[in-house]
């Protein structure tokens, strides 16, 4: 489960470019002008301008350089054609297959409880050359061209969302991997959404070719309904099933067999002849399609002129660029055929560097908006995207949008401030690495000895940029946890706080009341994998309790209060008088503390521990002690007394107003909603809307495909759970479904009622003992 988003986007600081000292960096004057019109009127200057006016030197380099990622619905093939494209780029020698005999597993799945269940837990990064035969401008002999390809391969199921959003946000294009046979699927259009969120352009590849049933067209006619975006495909398979061989390439019209050991060979022929009447029709259809995206593909088809395999093939990198259309490839990885097909599409038709737009804000600038240009020649600028522990102390995965980054190198901290020095730097392949000296704008990656946080933007010298994180969902689901054995106190500990380190939707905190640790993450799956791997990997056996929704408290009302605290108890006793009010935010966010006082009457040291109060009131709201939203709390008079009064006074003083006045406000328990995705065939439509209906659930959009249909709901999630078996029997198991996170809602009344009671209820039983 994950959670949706307030839209992310990539933000800017503006920057005074004279005052940058560049050292002994190398700095060419096109290099200058381009990014003194950035800096100065950043609006001026078209990612395009920045283009051309690249340095052909930068722009040759850039030019041979993707990031991209590898998305799908679990299970689609993604680490199965990961190792075909490392297996064919040279990375690894041979092929291992996932959850395969050989009790290898794929490199890309590294930790071993990945290869025991056969899932992705954690995004892998790699890195390959592909050489592809380009022809000669000129002479039209083919050549090779080699490219740089930064490849991460996230994870399928949703509950790990954190390892998708944050590669998306990163990277420059991805693949998005269907299956064959089911089409788009709901977890496909949780992808698609995130694809969306970070502008992400993508090629499309249908895997599965042969398994029985594989049927490209329903994958295709998918991405353009259900996913509402503009799809054609660019091949069509030679065979099916058992017999499938390879594809016909349909914007040469030329016929590609995978063959060799393992399809490490593409032969090439002409169309046969039982598949050119296809071959054609597809064809048509493909430069249809364009022309509804493409203007200039729109023209040649208006004048009813064929356009050259070239025209078609910059149409389509145009349209996938400017997310308006994706091409459709189709192969199989685990039968080895025309998977480099689709390593040839990730070049023709996925951006370079150069060709996405990356902005940073600049704080000395009044968060003024710049942009960022792939030129080693410019000053460093990254951001630090996943952190991991490894048996080398902890690495921290960069993103180089500017500048290149050194060994040696001194960089800042643009949120501490703090000077680093970057003593190791290496290019991951998967749980391996290769240590480089240097990296260029525009690559990644992981960097040793740094501390930081996930998302901290690195600069060099006196760049004060700073680019917007991902987007980091809140967590859903919450269990609480101990070691069984006391003596594994100490290992319990480093696990927890590494696992925090490294997913920020993982998050622990002690209930103030029972005392407990309590865990929350994404889905039970996500705190299932953390419990696992606290056993495995720092041996030490937990007791858990039972998975419990993460509730959420608000207020509904301007409340006043004046709350006097005062003991005396013989020696010296408490004294603090708070006077101000409490009131909604007007949005379910952040909560807000604020001082009013004039004059002094509390000292600035008291009303720090009133912030402090105010704040861990609102971990623990008062009805069930889940966090409360869209609080805030002004202070705006009160009162000290010469020996009494202390921080501590003023902090329970601010926690009692702060309780009392909550419970004045018209409080209320809010529950999270989640967007549900449900595919299933037509005949058990009813069904699932009968389903939903039970867990009054409020249905959005329901579109009906020729043999499925998608619904797409707002339901609780305590309504969700037990929903996968209930599914299952509603559909014959054909029916499946995905949900993330959406937003928090009040609960019902009588839900809130109960769980009010149920809370106090325990509360009274604890005091009791
Ligand atoms: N028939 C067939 N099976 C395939 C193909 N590609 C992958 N598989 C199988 O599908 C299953 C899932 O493959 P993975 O590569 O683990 O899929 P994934 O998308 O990486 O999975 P997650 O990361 O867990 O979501 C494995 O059993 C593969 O052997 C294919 O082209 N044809």
């Amino acid at each position: 489960m994950a959670a949706a988003l307030p839209i992310s986007q990539p933000s800017i600081r503006g920057q005074n470019h004279n005052r940058i000292q560049y050292q002994s960096r190398r700095w060419n004057a096109t290099a200058a002008a381009v990014q003194e019109a950035a800096v100065h009127d950043p609006t001026s200057l078209s990612q395009e301008a920045i283009v051309e006016n690249l340095d052909p030197k930068e722009a040759a380099r850039l030019d041979k350089v993707r990031n991209i990622g590898i998305a799908a619905h679990i299970d689609s093939g993604k680490t199965t054609a990961t190792e075909r494209v490392l297996f064919y780029t040279g990375r690894i020698k041979d092929i291992h297959e996932v959850r395969g005999r050989d009790n290898v597993g794929a490199k890309m799945d590294s930790m071993d409880l990945e290869r025991e269940k056969g899932i992705t837990i954690q995004s892998a990064a790699t890195f390959c050359d592909w050489v592809k035969k380009t022809p000669d401008p000129v002479t039209g002999e083919l050549k090779d061209e080699k490219y740089h390809i930064n490849l991460i391969d996230t994870p399928g199921h949703i509950d790990f969302t954190i390892e998708v959003e944050r590669a998306l946000r990163v990277l420059d294009g991805a693949v998005m991997i269907l299956c064959a046979v089911s089409g788009v699927q709901s977890q496909t259009v949780t992808v698609d959404r995130q694809m969306k969120r970070y502008n992400v352009p993508r090629i499309s590849f249908v895997n599965k070719m042969d398994r029985a049933g594989a049927n490209p067209w329903k994958a295709v006619d998918g991405i353009s309904q259900k996913l509402r975006l503009p799809a054609a495909a660019v091949q069509i398979p030679i065979g099916v099933e058992d017999e499938f061989k390879g594809v016909v390439d349909l914007i040469r019209m030329k016929a590609m067999y995978s063959e060799g050991y393992k399809g490490e060979e593409i032969r090439e022929d002409e169309v046969p002849a039982d598949l050119k009447e296809l071959a054609q029709q597809k064809r048509d259809l493909l430069i249809e399609t364009l022309a509804d995206v493409d203007e200039e593909i729109a023209n040649v088809f208006l004048e009813e002129q064929t356009p050259s395999p070239e025209e078609i093939k910059a149409a389509i990198r145009r349209a996938t660029i400017s997310l308006k259309f994706t091409p459709v490839f189709m192969g199989s990885a685990l039968a080895d055929k025309a998977v480099q097909p689709m390593l040839d599409g990730v070049v023709d038709y996925l951006p370079n560097p150069s060709e996405v737009e990356n902005l940073a804000l600049d704080r000395k600038r009044d968060e003024a908006s710049v942009k960022l240009v792939s030129y080693n020649s410019l000053p460093f600028v990254g951001l630090a995207f996943k952190l991991e522990e490894s048996n080398f102390g902890q690495l921290t995965y960069v993103r180089v949008y500017q500048g290149s980054l050194r060994k040696g190198q001194n960089v800042f901290n643009a949120r501490t401030g703090q000077k680093v020095k970057i003593p190791r730097i290496v290019r991951m392949h998967s749980n391996e690495m290769e240590e480089v000296q240097e990296i260029g704008a525009g690559e990644i990656c992981a960097v040793f000895g740094v501390d930081c946080a996930s998302g901290d933007t690195f600069t060099e010298g006196g760049l004060g940029y700073s680019m917007t994180s991902m987007f980091v969902p809140d967590p859903v689901i919450s269990l609480s946890i101990k070691p069984k054995n006391t003596k594994d106190t100490p290992n319990f500990s480093k696990a927890i706080s590494r696992f925090q380190r490294e997913d920020p939707t993982f998050r622990v905190h002690v209930d103030t009341e029972s005392g407990e640790s309590i865990i929350s993450g994404m889905g039970e799956l996500h705190l299932d994998i953390y419990v696992e791997r606290m056993k495995r990997e720092y041996k030490v056996e937990v007791v858990t309790g039972q998975p419990q929704v993460a509730y959420r408290e608000t207020l509904q009302q301007h409340v006043p209060f004046d709350h006097l605290l005062k003991k005396q108890t013989g020696g010296a006793g408490d004294y603090a008088r708070v006077v101000g009010y409490i009131e909604p935010t007007g949005q379910l966010g952040e909560n807000k503390f604020e001082s009013q006082i004039v004059g002094g009457t509390i000292s600035e040291k008291y009303l720090f521990a009133c912030d402090k109060g105010f704040q861990e009131s609102c971990r623990n709201g008062p009805l069930l002690g889940h966090r409360v939203l869209g609080a805030s709390m002004v202070i705006n008079d009160g009162a000290t007394h010469m020996t009494d009064s202390s921080e501590m006074a003023f902090k329970n003083a601010t926690q009692q107003a702060f309780r009392k006045a909550f419970i004045a406000a018209q409080p209320q328990v809010l529950e999270p909603l989640m967007k549900t995705t449900i595919t299933a065939p037509n005949e058990f439509q009813g069904n699932v809307v009968g389903l939903m209906n039970k867990r009054n659930a409020v249905i959005n959009d329901t579109e009906i495909g020729p043999e499925e249909f998608t619904l797409q709901a707002d339901c609780s999630l305590n309504g969700m759970f037990g929903f996968s078996s209930q599914l299952r029997a509603a559909t014959q198991g054909k029916g499946e479904f995905s949900m993330e996170f959406s937003h928090y809602a009040p609960a019902p009344m009588q839900l809130q009622k109960e769980l009010i009671a149920k809370h106090e209820k325990e509360r009274a039983e604890k005091n009791k003992k």
